[in-house]
């Protein structure tokens, strides 16, 4: 069996739900004995959750937006997520570089390869261990936000964008499929935490020990 995942990130298109399903996440993973970290970006850090300020609300160009995440995402690492899993503690970030692909690189039409280089750089090999994508059409997720917050600045973006973000994703997916799982996110809250959770399950057991 291969070894516990220990860095996990949770994907999708605003309003598919992914943030409903962290804190049952955590909780099954403690009650197994994982000490964790849990996580955002951008932010996670005094400097990147300034940082994720000016993003969700100034406007700038794609560019611009792909090196304030990935300077957010530096800081983050550097100074949080390595130390965490030096110290053997399980890692659960809302949202990662796949985000940067699906939204910069296929929403905004940013250039893949450039957004390949400053992965390289900012993460040094660093990958998630287990990718959980919250995939859901668009204008369900779009149903879905309205009733539950006023909208950002990406949030306020047309339903072709999220196509197109939705998109980026199923890329990546299918680019790294032994890191990404799919749940259907478009299921009842209930349906969707099932598979969630079977699935951390199922890509956390290790033999003997939950975690180390
Ligand atoms: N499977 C679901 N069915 C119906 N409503 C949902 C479902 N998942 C989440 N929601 C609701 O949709 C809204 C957005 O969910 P949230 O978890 O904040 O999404 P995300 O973090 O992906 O943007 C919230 O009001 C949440 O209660
Ligand atoms: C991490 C990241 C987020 N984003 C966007 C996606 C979201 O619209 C926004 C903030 O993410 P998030 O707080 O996860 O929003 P939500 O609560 O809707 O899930 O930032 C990017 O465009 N690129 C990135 O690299």
């Amino acid at each position: 069996m291969s070894a516990p995942a220990r860095f996990i990130t949770f994907e999708g298109i605003d309003g598919a739900g992914k943030s409903s399903h962290i804190e049952a996440v955590a909780q099954a993973l403690e009650q197994v004995g994982h000490r964790l970290l849990r996580t955002r970006e951008p932010g996670g850090t005094e400097l990147a959750e300034r940082l994720r300020e000016l993003f969700l609300h100034e406007r700038m160009d794609a560019l611009t937006e792909a090196l304030l995440v990935f300077g957010a995402r530096r800081d983050h690492l550097v100074r949080c997520i390595e130390p965490a899993l030096a110290e053997g503690r399980t890692v659960l970030c809302d949202r990662f570089t796949d985000a940067t692909f699906a939204y910069q690189g296929a929403g905004r039409g940013f250039d893949l390869a450039v957004l390949g280089q400053l992965e390289s750089w900012v993460q040094q090999g660093r990958q998630p261990d287990l990718t959980l994508w919250f995939d859901v059409a668009p204008e369900i997720a779009a149903a879905r936000r309205a009733g539950a917050r006023a909208p950002d600045r990406l949030e306020s973006e047309e339903s072709a964008f999220f196509e197109r973000v939705r998109a980026g994703y199923a890329a990546r997916a299918a680019a790294a499929p032994e890191r990404f799982v799919r749940i259907d996110a478009g299921q009842s809250l209930e349906a969707v935490r099932a598979d969630v959770l079977a699935t951390v399950r199922a890509r956390t057991a290790s033999p003997g020990s939950a975690a180390s």
